[in-house]
């Protein structure tokens, strides 16, 4: 069956529409630094004012633990959001409780509100299924259909992602249907040779979805936050960098996998590792074999790919034909850090090939080093998400939604 798209859900005039959007944002001291995801869910919030509709935003933002936590408030969303629509948009300081009641009932026909972080509430993550269905009926209560549209969370199965979609007529908004149509080119017999590119520190997530990559592309480049694991399972030292060390068996594994099917894992042979976490750091560049032989000894932290690293990588991807890239190369935020992400997007430019960088914190990286979305063949809102539809997994966002 296919998506069920924004017009299977009819006129909307009138209507209250409850739309999930991805407005996972990097924030600094409460200012987006990248706003690049509510610029995303702007055509489909349109659209629905267009028709007035009466809109009901939700989203989450990070990953408070079922209460409220002040640096993981939607409100600087909210604002960000009206500004982008040219339109007032009201907030609603709790996301089930009397503020979103309010803010519900206030609305007249084309006008939008945002409720709180979902994820201040238990019931979103919740395991147990009928916690996260008891959540997602409170928020039915504010709508009349549901809009699904936060592309970068549909791999999760939250009450606001999947329990939502089947209590109200539900549908895909333009979002997850533009994602959905360049990410298929991906799956379905993509140009050879295709590379993928993983890095950045959501580790155990990104670990999880490498094997299922072997089948479908010719070689992976590995940096970020996970090459610590790869080089101790190799039987090398990482000094304090970023490891998961129960994930050590699982990547030997994966290595002789690779080699089996003649998948080409390219590790980094360099790496900047620096004394601490910060700008003002001392750093030095180090083989990736010996991480702890710098005057930092143990305590040192590998923060980014080192520049033979990354020349090898820019070539890889430059004579590639079709590029994913997802997680960025290094702590990029941190300038000097930045060097190994930005050969690579800069070599991600420079390819004839279809170059889809996917995840908040990648398109926030090139970005954020100057790079414009015009030079990358797609820049796509999900990172975890369109990783785990790449490796051809059912998600259950978009399962709830019709697709197959
Ligand atoms: N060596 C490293 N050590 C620690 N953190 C790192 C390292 N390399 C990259 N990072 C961090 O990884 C973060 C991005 O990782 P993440 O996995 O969230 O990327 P993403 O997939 O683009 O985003 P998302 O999954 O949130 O859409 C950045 O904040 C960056 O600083
Ligand atoms: O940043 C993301 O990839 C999405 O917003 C999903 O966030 P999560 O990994 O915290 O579920």
């Amino acid at each position: 069956m296919p998506l069920r798209t924004l017009e299977s859900l009819g006129s909307l005039a009138g209507k209250r529409v409850v739309v999930r959007c991805d407005l996972n944002v990097p924030l600094k001291d409460g200012v987006i630094t990248d706003d690049g995801r509510v610029r995303a869910s702007v055509p489909t919030l349109k659209t629905l004012i267009d028709q007035g509709a009466r809109v009901v935003v939700v989203s989450h933002l990070g990953r408070p633990d079922g209460a409220p936590e002040a640096k993981y408030s939607l409100a600087p969303v909210a604002k960000r959001l009206s500004e982008l629509l040219g339109t007032d948009v009201a907030f609603a300081t709790d996301t089930v409780g009397q503020a979103a009641t309010d803010a519900v009932s206030n609305l007249s026909d084309g006008q939008v509100a945002v409720l709180e972080n979902l994820r201040f509430n238990p019931g979103e993550t919740s395991k147990v299924e009928a916690e996260r269905t008891e959540f997602a009926e409170k928020i039915a209560q504010f709508g009349d259909a549901f809009v699904s549209d936060g592309f970068g969370v549909v791999h999760r199965k939250q009450a606001s992602v999947y329990e939502l979609a089947k209590l109200l007529p539900s549908a895909a908004g333009k979002l997850i249907s533009a994602e959905l149509t360049v990410l298929d080119r991906l799956t379905e017999s993509p140009e050879r040779p295709y590379t993928v590119v993983l890095g950045g520190s959501k580790v155990s997530d990104k670990l999880g979805v490498i094997g299922h990559l072997f089948p479908r592309v010719n070689t992976l480049l590995i940096g970020g936050g996970m090459l610590f694991t790869f080089l101790a399972a190799q039987g090398h030292k990482v000094g304090a960098s970023l490891l998961e060390e129960d994930q050590i068996d699982t990547v030997k594994n994966y290595l002789a996998e690779a080699e089996k099917l003649g998948v080409e894992i390219i590790l980094p042979t360099d790496v900047v590792v620096a004394s601490k976490f910060g700008a003002d750091a001392e750093h030095v560049i180090q083989p990736a074999d010996a991480i702890e032989d710098t005057a930092f000894g143990a305590s040192g932290l590998g923060l980014d790919i080192g520049p033979e690293t990354a020349e090898r990588f820019a070539g890889v991807i430059r004579s590639s034909k079709t590029v994913f890239w997802n997680g960025p190369m290094g702590v990029f935020e941190l300038a000097p850090f930045a060097a190994g992400t930005k050969t690579v997007a800069q070599a991600l430019t420079e390819t004839d090939g279809l170059s889809v960088v996917g995840g908040g914190d990648s398109a926030a990286a090139v970005r954020a080093l100057g790079f414009e979305d015009s030079q990358f063949g797609h820049i796509s809102t999900g990172g975890g998400a369109s990783l785990e539809f790449l490796e051809g997994k059912r998600l259950p966002g978009l399962e709830v939604l019709g697709w197959q």
